[in-house]
């Protein structure tokens, strides 16, 4: 790809950016020698992507390792009916070369881990962050945060939405600033089991892109120790400060975590919470072969459990734990899983608490579970 010029083609396409102050030619030529890194390509990775296609910024990497499901299709418009059970990205790519075929869009087929988080930022410009977990969100603001890359933050809830760059090399905070401490597995609730309203994450998503195009083209102000909040009930949106915590473990002069070696810098997002016990799917798997009786709770809703199901797993939903406590045995093992292991921790933590002492959280859930058998 020859990024010193323009082809008539991209000319043509571009016209608009074309004859923007601000863009134009060099800002046009500016975007095909960039690169993002999108962290998802879920509800708020779909708009992201798509509209920095669009644009021209000649490098997406996508990096997931999820699969397409019937119920992503409300928001990750990426993806089609076409695309279910593939994985996202075999149809973020096909969508993505449809929308603009003068880009490159490099597939990482993986999740974004400690072991691929540096190398992944550094082959960048910057980041998107579209994922929707507290341990993917500590990775990619300490991987940036070492590599001097901005990241541009968002997140969503139900009608709700943030959106924010974390840059301390640019002035300002980093997402551990604003959120010290990780929360343990399961205090925020994911889409799945919170619900959300499909065109929030598009808002936030297309927010984002606006961000990192604003970043690569070096125009306007971006929101350094701001954060935009969209409150879609009541169409708002309010700015927040955020100021560069002086005891933040990673930015401050103080800070305790020099390295990106350190093992409490880049979090490992498969963690589960420290004091509740847990398995892996693989342990599941062994215990269900051994032919020994075991107890196996799913605390998802009933028609998550209709589509997949680990064998002989108990439906009782987690809002209902409480009043069916009385159904779980008090000896042995009672294993215990959702879809990523989040609601099941606090099942695990609530049933220890009311006196089953065997309570064990399957970690990954039934998500690792089909990861595991290739379904
Ligand atoms: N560490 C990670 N590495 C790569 N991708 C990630 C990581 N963490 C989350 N993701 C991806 O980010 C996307 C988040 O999308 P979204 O929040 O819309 O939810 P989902 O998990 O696809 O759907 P649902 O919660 O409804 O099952 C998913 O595609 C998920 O696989």
């Amino acid at each position: 790809m020859d990024d010193l010029t323009l082809s008539d083609a991209e000319r043509l396409r571009y016209a608009r950016h074309l004859s923007i102050p601000g863009v134009g030619e060099e800002g046009q030529l500016r975007l095909k020698r960039s690169s993002v890194l999108l962290i998802g390509t879920g509800g708020l990775g779909s708009p992201a992507a798509l509209y920095l296609a669009a644009a021209g910024v000649g490098k997406l990497g996508l990096v997931d390792d999820d699969k397409v499901e019937r119920s992503n299709l409300q928001r990750q418009i990426l993806h089609g009916e076409s695309g279910v059970g593939r994985p996202k990205l075999e149809s973020a790519k096909e969508r993505l070369r449809e929308i603009n075929p003068h880009i490159e869009v490099v597939c990482h087929e993986s999740r974004f881990t400690p072991d691929n988080a540096e190398k992944l930022v550094a082959a960048y410009d910057l980041v998107i962050d579209g994922s929707d977990n507290f341990p993917t969100r500590f990775l990619s603001n300490d991987a940036c945060y070492f590599a001097r890359k901005p990241l541009v933050y968002g997140s969503i809830f139900r009608f709700e939405g943030q959106l924010t760059v974390f840059a301390p090399h640019l002035g300002g905070p980093c997402y551990r600033c604003m959120l010290p401490t990780m929360p343990p597995p399961g205090a925020a609730p994911s889409c799945a089991e919170a619900g959300v309203l499909g065109v929030l994450p598009g808002i936030i998503g297309t927010l984002q892109a606006m961000e990192a195009i604003k970043l690569l083209l070096d125009v306007g102000e971006v929101p350094l120790g701001k954060l935009l909040c969209y409150d879609a009930l009541r169409t708002s949106f309010r700015t927040l400060r955020l100021s560069p915590d002086p005891a933040c473990k990673l930015c401050s002069s103080e800070a305790s975590l020099r390295s990106i070696r350190n093992p409490e810098t880049l979090t490992d997002p498969s963690c589960t919470m420290p004091d509740i016990p847990s398995i892996s799917v693989d342990e599941l798997d062994a215990r269900i072969r051994s032919g020994k009786p075991y107890v196996l709770i799913d605390v998802r809703q009933p028609e998550e459990h209709a589509e997949h199901s680990i064998p002989g797993g108990k439906l009782i939903p987690l809002d209902e734990l409480p009043g069916r406590l009385e159904e779980i045995p008090r000896d042995g093992e009672v294993l215990v899983h959702c879809k990523a292991g989040g609601r099941s921790a606090r099942a695990v933590s609530l049933m220890l608490e009311s006196g089953i002492p065997g309570a064990i959280n399957v970690a990954g859930g039934i998500d690792a579970w089909l990861k595991r058998s290739g379904t």
